[in-house]
């Protein structure tokens, strides 16, 4: 993987980095990698993320798929860290076996993939690290329901992957399902290159040990300068740029099958370093349609943003039919691919050129290695972000708020402040 930082640098963007506070950043940089090696050398929480490619059992997740070897789909229930990562790799990488990540619960969209979904030919993995949340236990409920009405023997076709206590865990005693543990010391939207995100890997079909090398590639690309490591340099790159003004963050990945990756890296960024009132934000778009949609605004509206383009540098292609057209004769013969890289690069220099600080990522291709190599960068890129920031990146707690709120209101625990959310609700326009 590569990080090119040039277009961030003072000369050529605005908001952008002096080479001179890059370089005193670098020792800011030096001491956090000497903080988070301390981490992992003792396993703290967070940092023992970092040592998850050293430390996955392999053979235990491919035990744990192996009696699903018949499916032709896989159902994960789980949000957040535990749909995210899994759901990166599954968009990025092609299979036989189709995955459906259900997250939310819009009660339609459950309905509807419940509806076109084979359940006798489904594994179920029910995903979650405190077993507790909400809408991953009622999305359960919904689809053992509709398995047992189809039929089908849910405990047949379930495994979960869980903490050692709370609700899941509980059910998965209750009914002998076999279960994959979480971590210890991973936080959720850290978990991808665990049990977390490998097991629904493993059950497609992916190579995930070849995931886990291009991890190890990363892990092994880290050094005490952003000059020496592509994974520091964009963490430190977008935590100078939030510094200096550029306090939104544009995933532009140039790959429908990265789209989800951007999903994935919002939550990592935005719950790691979004704290005691600082962090960047980051906003999901995709190459080449959003340049129809949103680029007008990246490039002539406020200078208040970075953008991250993301692309492989080789890829499937095909090529665009000659035709006779008067005036599209300029396409004919060339292959999609090269349209996507142009259009890629046109992109580049024209916010270049605008002045708009934007840095490039480049893999090789989309497989195994590269997406291992790139998921454990960003992890590594978003906690040195947090050491840089001065904020603990492990911890979500505004998201609790929200979360009691919720329970509060349907009645499944105390929530002090529920006068709050009722007052806010008091302003309708109809
Ligand atoms: O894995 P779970 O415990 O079910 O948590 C799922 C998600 O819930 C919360 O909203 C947290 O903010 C996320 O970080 C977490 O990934």
């Amino acid at each position: 993987m590569q990080v090119d930082i040039g277009n961030a640098l003072a000369e050529v963007a605005t908001p952008g980095i002096p080479r001179e506070a890059l370089d005193r950043l670098d020792d800011r940089v030096a001491a956090a990698h000497e903080r988070i090696e301390a981490g992992r050398a003792s396993d703290e929480h967070g940092y023992a993320t970092l040592n998850q490619p050293a430390n996955v059992d392999v053979d235990a997740i491919q035990a744990a798929v192996e009696p699903f070897d018949d499916c032709e789909n896989l159902v994960n229930v789980g949000i957040g860290g535990s749909a995210l990562g899994a759901a990166t790799i599954s968009a990025a990488l092609d299979s036989d076996v189709d995955a459906y990540y259900l997250d939310n619960v819009d009660p339609k969209w459950v309905a509807d993939h419940l509806e076109t979904i084979d359940l006798s030919k489904t594994a179920l993995n029910v995903v979650s690290k405190s077993g507790m949340t909400a809408e991953t236990l009622s999305n359960f409920l919904v689809v053992r329901e509709a398995m047992e009405a189809a039929g089908v023997d849910w405990t047949e076709r379930t495994w979960v992957t869980t903490g050692p206590e709370g609700n899941l865990r509980d059910l998965a005693e209750k009914h002998d399902l076999p279960s994959l543990p979480v971590p210890d010391g991973v936080p959720g939207r850290f978990s991808v290159l665990s049990t977390v995100g490998l097991a629904a890997a493993a059950l497609q079909g992916h190579d995930i040990e070849a995931i886990l090398d291009g991890a190890r590639d990363a892990d092994d690309a880290l050094a005490p300068s952003l000059f020496d490591s592509p994974a520091y340099a964009y963490g430190a790159v977008n935590y100078a740029l939030d510094q200096r003004g550029a306090g939104i963050n544009v995933q532009l990945p140039y790959a429908e099958s990265l789209e989800t990756y951007a999903e994935w890296y919002s939550q990592l960024w935005a719950e790691s370093v979004g704290k005691d009132g600082v962090g960047q934000t980051p906003v999901r778009a995709l190459g080449a349609t959003d340049q129809h949609s949103q680029l007008q605004l990246y490039r002539a509206g406020p200078h208040d943003k970075m953008v991250t383009f993301i692309r492989p540098q080789e890829r499937e292609d095909t090529t665009i039919p000659e035709t006779d057209l008067e005036g599209l004769s300029y396409l004919g013969g060339l292959t999609l691919g090269e349209l996507i890289d142009a259009e890629f690069e046109a992109t580049e220099a024209s916010l270049a050129n605008a002045g708009l600080p934007n840095v490039r990522i480049e893999i090789d291709r989309v497989d195994e290695r590269a997406i291992g190599e790139l998921l454990y960068s960003m992890e590594a890129a978003t906690i040195l972000a947090g050491e840089l920031y001065n904020v603990d990146a492990f911890v979500q707690p505004a998201v609790e708020w929200g979360k009691k709120a919720t329970r509060g209101l349907l009645g499944g625990g105390d929530f002090e402040e529920a006068d709050e959310v009722a007052e806010k609700t008091e302003l309708t326009i109809e």
